[in-house]
């Protein structure tokens, strides 16, 4: 399965959001990183492919269009992990996470149980298990939801900024797990983060958006440079690829003041 995006434009609220996205692709065992600064358009990608907003352009998801399939035929083949995921449930971790598996399929008995066990277990959320939805942090709610998405088994997974509230731990372990689960069963991953350190050591693809344009795509080294980053970013930075440890892509100044 590979997902293809082909000149897609998209308008909200009456204003034109995304121009002509052309020529992007994401491919099966990989994570896709989305990058680009506020309001470049990332959300609203993830939500056309969704099929949550209406676009004109092509979305190909192995061959055939998504553009005519219908919300529920979608539905079955991909998932889309929202950036604002506040709840006020009164369900506990473990009946929101099984609710999300029975959606979507029609299994009885242990199957379901064990997925979601597993799944909690991966997430490291086995002791909030019994507790309920609204007692949660910010990070923990967050790594329920992750594990609402990936416990559907979707061949698409699209998540809009799944790490911003965890800790230094749960960033890596989420991302580490994520990337395996990738690999293991041919999912295709794409997942808008604003961490481009994260981006660079953790996907194989980047598709940068910049004022509702894609500016460039390519492997992490190719998109993330210097030069780049000041025009798209307005930022400096320190850029260090080293062989034997994860990139590094750190802020150095603001090139520009932000207007505010
Ligand atoms: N419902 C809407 N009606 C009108 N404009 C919208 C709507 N939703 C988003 N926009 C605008 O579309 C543009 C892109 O928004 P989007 O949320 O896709 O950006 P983003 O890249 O995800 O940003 P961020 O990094 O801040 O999450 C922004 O200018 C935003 O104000």
């Amino acid at each position: 399965m590979s997902l293809r995006i082909e000149c897609l434009s998209c308008r909200m609220g009456g204003q034109p959001i995304l121009h002509r996205v052309d020529d992007l692709e994401a491919w099966p065992g990989e994570i896709t990183a989305l990058v680009g600064p506020n309001g470049a358009g990332k959300s609203t990608l993830l939500k056309n492919i969704a099929g949550l907003v209406t676009a004109a352009g092509g979305i190909v998801l192995d061959g055939a269009s998504l553009s005519n399939t219908s919300f529920t035929a979608r539905a079955q083949k991909l998932y889309y992990l929202p950036q604002d995921i506040g709840s006020n449930s009164v369900l506990t971790v473990f009946e929101a996470v099984l609710l999300a598996r029975r959606t979507r399929t029609s299994e009885h008995g242990h199957e379901a149980l064990y997925k979601v066990r597993d799944t909690l277990r991966a997430l490291e959320l086995e002791d909030l298990a019994e507790r309920a939805l609204a007692t949660l942090s910010g990070g923990q709610r967050q790594r329920v939801a992750i594990a609402q998405a990936v416990v559907r088994e979707p061949r698409l997974l699209l998540l809009d900024e799944p790490t911003s509230a965890l800790d230094l731990h749960h960033q890596l372990q989420v991302l580490e797990w994520l990337s395996r689960l990738a690999r293991e069963r041919g999912i295709v991953v794409i997942m808008a983060i604003h961490d481009l350190s994260l981006a660079a050591r953790f996907a194989a693809h980047v598709w940068m958006l910049h004022q509702g344009r894609s500016v460039a795509h390519g492997t992490p080294g190719d998109v993330l440079t210097r030069a780049r980053l000041r025009e798209v970013y307005a930022i400096e930075t320190h850029i260090e690829w080293p062989a034997d440890q994860p990139p590094r892509i750190t802020p150095l100044a603001a090139t520009r003041r932000l207007g505010i």
